[in-house]
């Protein structure tokens, strides 16, 4: 397994590095936000989804590897983004922006509505790469994070761990907290033993996420 230093050593390999400049200065755009099944657009680009608990900073992170500040809505209310949002990268990706999860009562009609559509919506596209499940870093992998990373499993959907948020955590919490997640992930089929440590504020982290969008296989 590669070992993390904390922060990230953000210098992807030149190749890759070249694939993301590439991709991510073709523009990112807001498609469309999807509450059914039957809104997904055509399934004919490489599709990259982005999961993880309310708050997470999902929304931020979004924004910070398009370098669109106002691209994804980043709120402090938990929650508020309740569609599965398309993006378009260039002309041949889409970013997927999946509802936050796990935030504190919700109804539990909304919660099932939300598992049912996330279930339908991992087996149903073919263009679907990769997953990457948002982790707070102060935090780590809570259950309903290991619900996810379940759900993922049996979708047969690979997926890897992005630790965000890496500049609220102390230097003498950092190893805990991989060690925690490296654990958790260790019991998933479709996990990448590889994380992603990110900070949107500090630009920790963003470069080898989009090396790692420009070059899936
Ligand atoms: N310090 C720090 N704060 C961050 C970072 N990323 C996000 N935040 C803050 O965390 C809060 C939540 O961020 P969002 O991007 O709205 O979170 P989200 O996951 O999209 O939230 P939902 O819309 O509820 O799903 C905001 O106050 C952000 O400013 C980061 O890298 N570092």
């Amino acid at each position: 397994m590669t070992t993390l230093r904390f922060p990230l050593s953000d210098r992807p390999e030149p190749q890759a590095a070249e694939a993301a400049h590439r991709l991510f200065s073709a523009g990112a755009d807001f498609l469309k936000g999807v509450v059914a099944m039957d809104g997904l657009p055509d399934d004919d680009r490489v599709e990259v989804c982005f999961a993880g608990r309310s708050n997470v900073g999902k929304s931020t992170l979004i924004n910070a590897l398009t370098n669109r500040k106002g691209l994804a809505r980043a709120s402090n209310t938990p929650g508020r983004t309740q569609e599965i949002n398309y993006f378009t990268l260039g002309d041949s990706h889409y970013l997927v922006d999946l509802p936050g999860y796990g935030f504190a009562n919700a109804p539990v009609a909304v919660v099932r509505r939300w598992q049912d559509l996330l279930k339908t919506y991992l087996a149903g596209r073919a263009g679907l790469r990769r997953a990457f499940v948002l982790i707070d870093a102060r935090h780590g992998v809570k259950d309903v994070d290991d619900e996810i990373m379940t759900l993922l499993d049996r979708s047969a959907v690979t997926f890897q761990a992005v630790l965000t948020k890496a500049d609220k955590v102390k230097e003498k919490d950092r190893e805990a907290v991989l060690a925690q997640v490296r654990g958790r992930l260790a019991t998933h089929p479709a996990a990448f033993p590889e994380m992603v440590l990110t900070s949107s504020e500090k630009g920790w982290g963003l470069d080898t996420l989009r090396a790692l969008i420009a070059t899936l296989p």
